[in-house]
């Protein structure tokens, strides 16, 4: 008898065995539908093996469904990630046939010109329809409007054939041309392309880290390094990985000017039909290079040989919500499912990629100067204790300074600021208390925009109330600390004549909003940008020449694992926005603290030393890299079962060698959305399997319904 193990969405460990039935052709990667109590429920086949004298009694499979199956290494990746990071594999798996969830975008009827049929009698009607038709109409209807006539003009010129009604087929992905010529390399690019060219003809799985300096054109290199791979094995495929939407936009502008050809798009902003066709073409392998967020590492590629994780340091790369997941580690473990290459880039890598790349198990390329005349920006730490501004203000004089002789040259200004909204935090005078979320420990912001006070944790928002909810007082609510906004007010007050914009994820929810802000911002049209880190990395405007950190210090107080680090990577990809094309930059970077190692490091652009150091402080406490981290947050409506859980798994905690377990302790967010929150946190060295321990850990303790669990392998957020 042959039986199947399915992969269903379910929170279970394994993957469930059903019959084959006699007849029915199943192989790994087939997607089909398998009966669950009274349900049919969908899944994949992750295994077809015989059995012989079973005294099982398996269900049957009930149906094979006729779609692409899910290729080998997509589910040996899912497999291996699922194990990594102690996800459900079924649950893992759903990431990878997601994009199956929409039908695929059918032919359409569009109402489009014949090629150089004239009318025999024109009319300004008809004339008026012929100038709107453009590259074509979806109805009649639709062009009779724009054109302002009746549907009958529209409809005699189809039947004198100057129009026809035409079914267009769904596009098909564009094939990149890679002799088109690209930049020409400066001698340290062309070194490092060559390199990185010559990994990707071994053939073989191998991590490369690409560490340039902000500007010093590491994109050109891997584009360089893609082209000299499509032209060897043009059947090969490229995935480009990116931390944000607004950067998915700049780089498939780069890929296309180079290769004459669109990539495909893959993020949650793209439409569910068109994310199909794509699904499709990538597992056909007609679609050569994709450009997308984290979850496009899910896509079923048929022969990928060069995987990019641009701004590898970035913390967006990892997954918070749902499940649980570093696309950066994850797109190296693929890379080694596939035996290829993956790139790192970055100007700032994290810890964890120098460590690997110190010790010999990534390749390491160095750019150490910018492309052509450019320069690095200048650096200048402004000390707010002695220097800041007035009270109620929060640019100092040095900044607003530098701001006037910026607007003066006709040259543009990035003021960074990490908080979106308008004020951080609204409190009452009258009693003191700060505005919270309902059942929620996370103060609301201000948003002016909209009028409204949002939870950025949970999504909540009310109107800015007349009275304080705690005690009725009227109009005693004060706005404390600034927000974007708020930076834009003291601009537009000290600036009336410049033209300012807000660049966060509010003012840019899409790619399509993103990509406007950073067309007029290239344009020239905006001349100071307010920003949060959405806008803070990757681009390039050449008449960008100020940038000022409002304020260097936030990332530091809270003071997790990664604080410094952090700080130390935003901080220095926001000052390298400055001064990247022929005129010179400068940063001004407002601090509480600049005798701070952070600051210190950003003055006199020495990461190395910065580095360094956190390094050392990192393997004296044997925290990641010279260590490992797993975090449990068990979150429930009900008290007292959680105080049972954690009190269980406390007293089940394992005695591992090289290995400690600390808590239960009160999530620094205790309360979210009505829930009580408690975590355990894992440390081990790194000759611990820590997702071993954990799977045996929880494994002897029972978890009721009524709590949640969450395991956090390798967490970055410690909230
Ligand atoms: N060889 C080259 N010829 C012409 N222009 C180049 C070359 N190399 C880089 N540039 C230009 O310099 C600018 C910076 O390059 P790029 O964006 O590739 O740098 P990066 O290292 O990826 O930067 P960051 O890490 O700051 O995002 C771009 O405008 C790019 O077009
Ligand atoms: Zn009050």
């Amino acid at each position: 008898m042959r039986i199947a193990a399915v992969l269903l969405p379910l929170p279970v460990p394994e993957a469930f065995d059903y019959a084959v039935p006699d007849g029915m052709a199943l192989a790994a990667g087939d997607h089909v539908h398998v009966p669950l109590g009274p349900r049919l429920v969908r899944g994949v086949v992750s295994e077809v093996r015989e059995q012989t004298g079973s005294n099982r009694r398996l269900k049957a499979v009930a149906e094979r469904l006729d779609e692409t199956p899910l290729p080998p290494s997509s589910l040996e990746f899912l497999e291996w990630a699922a194990r990594w990071t102690l996800t459900p594999p079924g649950e893992m798996a759903l990431l990878a046939w997601r994009g199956l969830r929409h039908g695929a975008p059918r032919a359409e009827r569009i109402i489009r010109r014949v090629g150089g049929r004239q009318p025999a009698r024109m009319t300004p009607a008809r004339q008026a329809v012929l100038e709107a038709v453009g590259a074509g109409a979806s109805t009649a209807v639709e062009l009779a409007r724009r054109a302002g006539v009746s549907t009958g003009v529209v409809k005699g010129l189809i039947d004198e054939g100057v129009l026809e009604s035409a079914l267009v087929p769904p596009p098909q992905p564009q094939q990149p041309d890679p002799d088109r010529p690209g930049a020409a390399l400066n001698p340290a690019q062309a070194a490092a392309a060559d390199a990185v060219a010559r990994r990707i003809e071994d053939r073989a799985f191998r991590p490369i880290l690409l560490d340039g300096v902000t500007g010093s054109g590491k994109t050109e290199v891997y584009l360089e390094a893609a082209a000299r791979l499509l032209k060897a094995e043009p059947g090969a495929q490229v995935l480009i990985l990116l931390p944000e939407i607004a950067l998915t936009q700049a780089v498939i502008g780069r890929v296309a000017a180079r290769f004459g050809a669109t990539p495909g798009e893959w993020h949650s902003g793209v439409p569910g039909p068109q994310r199909r066709l794509l699904w499709e073409a990538v597992a056909s392998g007609e679609q050569k290079i994709v450009v997308g967020a984290r979850s496009a590492l899910f896509l079923p590629f048929k022969r990928l040989r060069l995987i990019v994780v641009d701004e590898e340091h970035d913390a967006s790369f990892k997954q918070e919500e749902g499940l649980i997941y570093h696309a950066r580690d994850l797109a190296v473990a693929r890379a080694r499912i596939e035996g290829c290459v993956a790139l790192l880039a970055s100007a700032t890598p994290s810890l964890e990629t120098l460590w690997n790349a110190e010790s010999g198990r990534y390749d390491w390329l160095r750019l150490s100067a910018r492309h052509g005349v450019a320069r690095l920006p200048a650096m200048r730490l402004i000390d707010m204790r002695s220097d800041g501004p007035e009270r109620g203000r929060w640019l100092s004089p040095a900044l607003v300074e530098a701001m006037g002789e910026t607007f003066a040259a006709g040259e543009q200004t990035l003021l960074f600021l990490n908080r979106r909204g308008y004020a951080p935090v609204v409190l009452c005078r009258a009693c003191g208390q700060r505005l919270t979320a309902p059942d929620t420990d996370s103060w609301l912001v201000e948003h002016r925009y909209t009028g409204r006070l949002v939870c950025h944790l949970t999504g909540f928002s009310m109107p800015r109330p007349r009275h304080c909810p705690h005690c009725g007082a009227e109009d005693s609510l004060v706005s404390v600390g600034p927000g974007v906004e708020r930076i834009e007010e003291e601009v537009a007050e000290r600036f009336p004549e410049a033209r300012t914009a807000v660049f966060s994820s509010d003012t840019a929810p899409d790619g399509a909003a993103a990509r406007q802000l950073v067309e007029r911002m290239a344009r020239g049209e905006i001349d100071v940008l307010v920003a949060t880190q959405a806008a803070a990395k990757g681009h390039n405007f050449p008449n960008l020449t100020l940038v000022g950190v409002v304020d260097a210090d936030l990332g530091l107080r809270g003071g997790d694992l990664r604080a410094g680090e952090r700080t130390f990577q935003l901080l220095a990809q926001a000052a390298g926005r400055a001064g990247r094309a022929d005129k010179p930059g400068r940063a001004l970077i407002q601090t509480f603290m600049p005798e701070h190692p952070v600051m210190q490091a950003l003055e006199h652009l020495d990461r190395d030393a910065f580095i360094e150091a956190e390094m050392a402080e990192r393997a004296q406490a044997r925290m990641p890299p010279h260590g490992r981290l797993a975090a449990l947050v068990l979150s429930s409506e009900n008290p007292q079962a959680l105080e049972e859980t954690c009190r269980q798994l406390a007293a089940q905690a394992l005695n591992a060698e090289g290995a400690e377990i600390y808590g239960p302790a009160d999530a620094p967010l205790a309360l979210v959305r009505g829930r009580r929150r408690k975590r355990f946190l894992v440390r081990a060295d790194r000759t611990v399997d820590v997702q071993a321990l954990v799977r045996e850990w929880l494994s002897r303790v029972k978890i009721p319904a009524s709590v949640r669990l969450n395991v956090d392998v390798d967490p970055y957020s410690f909230l």
